[in-house]
């Protein structure tokens, strides 16, 4: 047989065109625009990433934009969701919205692309995409924006299900307390009331379709922060898989032309005095859980900068008898890495442990739903370098919230020095794997698998 000489093989391929299909919540999007970052400017590849009207807008107009060159582009379907603002209000109707409603649109946007896709990159939350690729001979490559602990963890649930192992109600039960070889997360820790149980329980079963339909996973965590998670998935599942994390905005933190007024006030404050607050953008907390951290912040008597969408906090002069001022949005990563930041007040969310980690920064942990209780227990308890807000037996008060801050922000007690350190050795680990040689370079070997399918 003729052989074909490696140059040749290169000059027969084409521009391989990729389109990727985000889950449309901030905690999701976020990863899947993170990654066509890494992918912008890269020969022979060019994405077409697919979001609704409404993400069009909020992508376009925050302080960090896109900032895409010419071989990313954005298109949009139009808004056939509840808004990005309320989802959290009813998450339910939400998701239900999701796996119905965006198929169809998507689809239409899809055909009319020219030229059209080689290949779709979606997320792992997006079932419907299996269908929409069979129809159109597509291959489809899963992202998975959670921990890889949780992605063993939820493994596990399916087995047990299968085995018909999994009782009604696991909080209490043994066998399922630990996870076998990966130390913390537990599946009794996705936390979660009986209706919602029963209807993310079936939803969770359907997560699987990549292990079977994929062409391959990326994941937005890194292989050095949760090995034995990640041995036990690359033993058990049979598609390729590819690591690319921490897959967080770094590469848009020199790139900014004039910074918000925030930033001016974090200049102002000492080294590492300052605690940033932020719950995420998905789930609101209750108005009264809010009211005691709020007060508990202002009686801590630290300087801290806190996100929220209340307008009744977000005063120009800061909350009222305290060292605290409240925005509505930041830009969280910078916000992270600024010199001034000691300390993180955090739901727990994939991305933002990620960005803590990535600045070397440690967390208050207040988990509120899903992973972030596991999460939570990888910060906590995994790699020692954050505390709990409360503990479970624990009601959240003011002065609860304010002696949990001062203790954690006081930057000679002994045990916060220890943390600080591992923080700090954590924040090597990341940079690292994303350096040349780093883990996070797996993501060419998924260019090449991909580029490949267009020689
Ligand atoms: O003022 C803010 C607040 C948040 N963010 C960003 O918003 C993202 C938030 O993501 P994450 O921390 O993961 O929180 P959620 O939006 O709550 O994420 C959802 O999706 C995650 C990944 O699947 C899960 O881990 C979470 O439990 C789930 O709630 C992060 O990149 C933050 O940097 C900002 O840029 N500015």
């Amino acid at each position: 047989m003729d052989s074909i000489h490696p140059t040749e093989a290169a000059a027969a391929c084409r521009t391989c065109h990729i389109a990727a299909i985000p889950y449309p919540g901030r905690g999701h999007m976020n990863p899947m625009m993170n990654l066509c970052r890494l992918l912008d400017g890269r020969d022979n590849i060019t994405v077409t990433v697919i979001v609704t009207d409404e993400w069009l807008n909020l992508l376009s107009s925050e302080t960090s934009p896109p900032n895409l060159k010419s071989n990313v582009q954005l298109r949009s379907i139009p808004n056939v969701l509840p808004s990005e603002r309320s989802r959290g209000d009813n998450y339910t109707e939400f998701m239900n919205a999701v796996f119905t409603k965006m198929s169809e649109p998507v689809g239409c946007l899809l055909d009319g692309l020219d030229p059209p896709a080689d290949v779709v990159v979606a997320d792992a939350l997006l079932l419907w995409v299996v269908d929409l690729c069979k129809q159109r001979n597509l291959p489809v490559v899963a992202l998975w924006t959670e921990s890889a602990s949780v992605l063993w963890a939820l493994n596990t649930f399916e087995r047990l299900h299968a085995a018909g192992q999994l009782p009604a109600d696991f909080s209490g039960h043994k066998a399922l307390a630990y996870l076998p070889n990966v130390s913390t997360p537990r599946l009794a820790n996705f936390q979660m009331g009986a209706t919602d149980f029963d209807i993310l329980r079936s939803f969770v079963r359907k997560y699987y379709w990549f292990r079977t339909t994929a062409h391959s996973l990326i994941m937005s965590s890194f292989d050095e922060l949760e090995s034995s998670a990640m041995d036990e998935i690359r033993s058990e599942f049979s598609l390729p898989i590819y690591q690319v994390g921490p897959l967080i905005p770094h590469m848009l933190l020199p790139a900014i032309p004039s910074l918000p007024d925030y930033f001016s006030w974090l200049d102002s404050r000492p080294k590492s005095s300052v605690l940033y607050v932020s719950l995420g953008s998905f789930l609101p907390i209750s108005a009264s859980q809010m009211d005691e951290i709020v007060a508990g912040l202002a009686g801590s008597g630290i300087p801290f900068l806190l996100v929220s969408r209340d307008s009744k906090l977000c005063r120009p002069d800061g909350v009222e008898g305290s060292a605290g001022l409240v925005v509505p949005w930041c830009d969280q990563l910078r916000v992270l890495r600024h010199p001034s930041v000691g300390g993180f007040l955090t739901h727990c969310g994939w991305n933002s442990t990620l960005e803590a980690l990535y600045a070397g920064v440690p967390m208050i942990a207040f988990p509120l739903f899903w992973d972030q209780e596991p999460n939570s227990k990888l910060v906590v308890e995994e790699w020692g370098i954050g505390r709990r807000l409360k503990d479970k037996d624990e009601n959240l008060t003011s002065e609860l919230t304010a002696s949990k801050v001062k203790r954690f922000m006081d930057l000679d007690d002994e045990e916060s020095k220890c943390m600080r350190d591992r923080s700090e050795k954590m924040k090597e680990i990341c940079w690292e794997a994303l350096n040349a040689g780093g883990s996070s370079q797996n993501l060419q070997g998924f260019l090449d698998q991909i580029t490949n399918k267009c020689c």
